[in-house]
């Protein structure tokens, strides 16, 4: 796959995030006008609902909402349509050109908001290395949980937290117990952490008691996020056992402002690694379900010129890919829906610079890190701005996601 060249000339330089290539699906506005769907290309921004009404798409009204839910219940196949649609429109020599150009809105001007509506959030913990860690630092080994090999182990979150890119987050308050301690405390918490996800999101759902195979599942995902899943470290640590996170965990998930569909990240499938141990036969699938996407965690501290990279790493590095998560999570009898969100678990790899939470980074605290200022972290302190970048690599082009940025605000006074 090469560069689709676009009529819309920013969209053609090969560092670009929004080629033709890529073309996804947000949620805009423009001063005080209701937000309505649009569509990245290049700089610009193409108002779907004023395409719609001028004729140039086809689609009835699915477009004239807050949010992508209605053309992804429509399904695959009126995702391929909608999409070819597109590139006709926006590539260069299309006879719609004149036409459409009015309705392109500077990204400049635009605010961003969530691009689809959230029905529920689950967050799973595929990425071996970040398992190996996690065990290292909070119980002493970093040997797998038995099940960690047969399983895409994961808990169900909360959607009622997720939020857009640039929205700020207050740091969390809530109880914590230090290990030498007699009584636990309340307060806010002093381990704020990130974790480096990519989020992916079902399209069309499957019934309730309706078991669908792995193949079945990566029809059914939309496309893809980045996703920061905010973690209180001391909260978590004193809630999770034995029914996993909680309140460390419910207080704000990250998304990035686009959603990059399965159809633009295509090109970039990757195969899920070799099986330590043979999946059972309910999880095979015959494609490759892991897609080459490289990573980038950054940080920001209130007053600093600049960000500091932390981290960088790939995607491809996960054990478990979203469909075979997807085909677990629904195999028992679990409905699925459209706008369902699952959060790929934390993407480390081998060395530090790949490590996607700051609990690996510091490892708890024990080894501070250097940011480009000069300061040092273990945690996230109150103003710091972090950042998750991913961007898939072609010949001559990029399809990238849009920064997924958060400035943390201190913690609410509570009690008042
Ligand atoms: O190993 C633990 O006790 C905790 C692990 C996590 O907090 C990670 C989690 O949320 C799942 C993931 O993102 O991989
Ligand atoms: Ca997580
Ligand atoms: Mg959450």
């Amino acid at each position: 796959m090469t560069l689709i060249k676009s009529w819309v000339t920013s969209a053609n330089d090969a560092d670009h995030p929004f080629p033709l290539n890529n073309l996804p699906y947000g949620v805009f506005s423009i001063g005080d006008d209701e937000p309505r769907c649009g569509v990245a290309i290049g700089d610009m921004i193409l108002d779907m609902p004023a395409a719609q009404d001028a004729g140039l798409l086809g689609f009835g009204d699915a477009f004239d909402v807050p949010y992508w839910n209605d053309l992804m219940d429509m399904g695959p196949v009126a995702w391929t349509t909608l999409r070819a649609r597109l590139t006709d429109l926006l590539a260069e020599g299309s006879k719609d050109q004149t036409t459409a150009t009015p309705f392109l809105v500077p990204q400049s001007v635009a605010t961003l908001h969530m691009p689809l509506a959230v029905s529920e959030y689950t967050d799973f913990y595929a990425g071996m290395q970040h398992a190996k860690n996690m065990g290292a630092i909070l119980r002493g080994s970093p040997d797998l949980p038995a099940n960690w090999l047969h399983i895409p182990v994961g808990y169900n979150g909360r959607a009622s937290s997720v939020v857009v890119s640039g929205t700020d987050i207050h740091r969390p308050n809530g109880q914590m117990k230090a290990p030498d301690a007699d009584m636990p405390s309340f307060g806010p918490t002093k381990r704020l952490d990130i974790e480096l996800e990519l989020g992916a999101i079902v399209g069309t759902g499957c019934d309730m008691g309706t078991p669908i195979t792995v193949d079945q599942a990566d029809e059914m995902i939309f496309g893809y996020v980045l996703l920061n899943d905010w973690s209180a470290r001391d909260i978590q640590g004193w809630e999770y056992q034995p029914l996993g996170p909680f309140q460390g965990k419910a207080f704000g998930t990250t998304i990035s402002p686009w959603i990059v569909t399965a159809e633009a990240l295509s090109p970039f499938r990757a195969p899920t690694p070799v099986r330590e141990k043979q999946l059972l036969p309910y999880l095979n699938s015959t494609k490759d379900g892991l897609y080459d996407i490289e990573l980038e965690v950054l940080m920001q501290p209130a007053g600093a010129e600049t960000a500091t990279s932390l981290s960088k790493t790939n995607y491809n590095r996960m054990y478990y890919s979203a469909s075979e998560q997807l085909c677990h999570h629904a195999v028992g009898g679990c409905g699925m829906s459209s706008g369902d969100l699952l959060g790929s678990g934390t993407i480390s790899g081998p060395t530090p610079d790949e490590y996607g939470s700051l609990m690996e980074k510091s490892w708890a605290g024990r080894e501070p890190f250097k940011l480009d200022t000069g300061e040092t972290r273990s945690f996230i302190e109150d103003g710091d701005t972090l950042t998750l970048r991913g961007a898939a690599r072609g010949d001559g082009y990029t399809i990238a996601f849009g920064d997924c940025t958060t400035t943390i605000l201190p913690a609410h006074k509570f009690p008042v």
